[in-house]
């Protein structure tokens, strides 16, 4: 039987089956990518993201109704003076048939992720967060039974609910900010049995929110002129360069790469910088100033990332470069005020990580980089907490250990990981 997909290393441009492969076994400095048996798009008749299954690195399914779903803006489209603009919306929006229930683009990830993982049998998945990732993994978690390992800053904590109960969830607190949640995160690992999820570098997440590429393609008729998304690792904008690739390759939706145009919350824009500066690299001290200040001063926290895949090859730089974009630095007023016009026009609420890319949309349009009559795709990543919040339950995630920053994974606290572990029937070696 011919394999539904393949893993492909553009460093050494060997394929391989997947085994839950993260990084190239001949140690490249690369993103791998799927390559898909399938190269016309079939479309199934299945709920939410796995009515693009083909396209997704997983066997099965998961009956869940959470998916992207895009239509032609009219109130938006024509405050802007534009002609054809198509809204993909990941969040909980019933009326226009949008039920990710934790309202963020992040369960596109975090589905064909924790399913990938249950069929190649690789262990439970260990995930740090900021917020929308670990809440949308926690959902997984509680729609599938899949045990999460979550580790956040004890700041975030209160992001973390889900809407059914319960999650099957080892919360771990950090005193501390992101980078020491993900620095406890990698020490959590070092016990057999817990994998990482892996970040940019797991094709599960990238195809998945690849989907909103296919998505508002396929609702559009062809693929868009010019495609705006808020970054923070760039993982979507990556995955939105993949998804187009792949829908040229299909030969039905056109031929230009759509492109990219990607926008972060001023002051921490350390891709912005770099991009400007024509560098692969991001040089800490030029491109990420002050930089606890800077993060705690941004209005859309979700798009703090230090480390994004910004130089890696198939990476942030790559997918700009290929496909002619741009980048914009959205300071906190415009993305505030992008947000109210959207919720005006739109009627819906929006992420603030979402209302920095319609402040870049609204820029572009004002300036000209986009013309009145361009086909554009608006990745509108997260929305709909208001609304969720009149219609579902909410059920907060409890923290199962709670550490401080630079705590060594040693000693009860290792027992107490490896305690819970074996609860879920996961055999641990000492
Ligand atoms: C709502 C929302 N939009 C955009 C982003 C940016 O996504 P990425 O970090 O993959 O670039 C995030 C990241 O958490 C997010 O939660």
């Amino acid at each position: 039987m011919r394999e539904k997909y393949l893993i492909h290393c553009p460093g050494c441009g060997r394929s391989f089956p997947d085994h839950y492969t993260l990084d190239c076994p001949s140690g490249c400095d690369a993103l791998l990518r799927t390559v898909y048996a399938e190269r016309r798009l079939p479309l199934r008749s299945l709920p939410g993201v796995f009515r693009y299954k083909e396209w997704l690195p997983v066997e099965g399914h998961l009956r869940v109704d959470a998916g992207p779903v895009s239509y032609a803006s009219e109130g938006l489209a024509r405050e802007l003076g534009l002609s054809h603009l198509t809204v993909t919306f990941s969040g909980y929006w019933p009326e226009r048939g949008g039920r990710m229930e934790t309202c963020s683009f992040k369960e596109l990830e975090a589905q064909p992720t924790v399913l990938r993982l249950r069929e190649k049998g690789a262990g439970v998945i260990q995930v740090s967060s900021a917020g929308n990732t670990g809440r949308a993994f926690c959902q997984a978690s509680a729609l599938t039974g899949a045990p999460v390992v979550v580790v956040v800053p004890a700041s975030a904590a209160d992001r973390l609910w889900t809407t059914v109960e319960p999650p099957n969830v080892c919360l771990i607190t950090v005193d501390g900010d992101y980078s020491d949640s993900i620095a406890f995160g990698r020490e959590v690992c070092s016990i057999p049995g817990i994998v990482p999820e892996g970040g940019a570098k797991n094709v599960a997440r990238r195809d998945g929110m690849g989907t909103v590429v296919l998505d508002g393609t396929l609702s559009a008729g062809r693929l868009p002129d010019s495609y705006f998304q808020a970054v923070g690792s760039g993982t979507g904008a990556i995955a939105a360069w993949e998804a187009a690739e792949r829908l040229i390759a299909d030969g039905r939706f056109g031929t230009r790469l759509p492109a990219l145009h990607l926008s972060q919350n001023l002051p921490f824009v350390p891709m912005v910088r770099a991009w400007e500066a024509g560098r692969r690299d991001i040089l800490p001290a030029e491109d990420m100033p002050d930089v606890e200040a800077s993060i705690s001063r941004v209005y859309a926290d979700v798009l703090t990332n230090r480390h994004p895949p910004w130089g890696v090859r198939g990476g942030v730089y790559d997918a700009l470069a290929a496909s002619g974009g741009r980048v914009y630095a959205v300071g906190n007023d415009d993305a505030r005020s992008a947000g109210r016009l959207f919720a005006e026009t739109e009627e819906i609420d929006l992420d603030p990580a979402a209302a920095v890319a319609v402040a870049s949309l609204l820029r572009a349009a004002e300036e000209g980089l986009v013309g009145p009559d361009e086909r554009i795709l608006l990745n509108v990543t997260g929305g709909g907490y208001a609304r969720a919040a009149e219609d579902l339950d909410r059920y907060p995630v409890e923290p199962y250990l709670r550490v401080r920053a630079g705590e060594a994974f040693a000693g009860d606290v290792r027992d107490a990981v490896r305690g819970w572990l074996s609860e879920q029937g996961v055999a641990v070696r000492a």
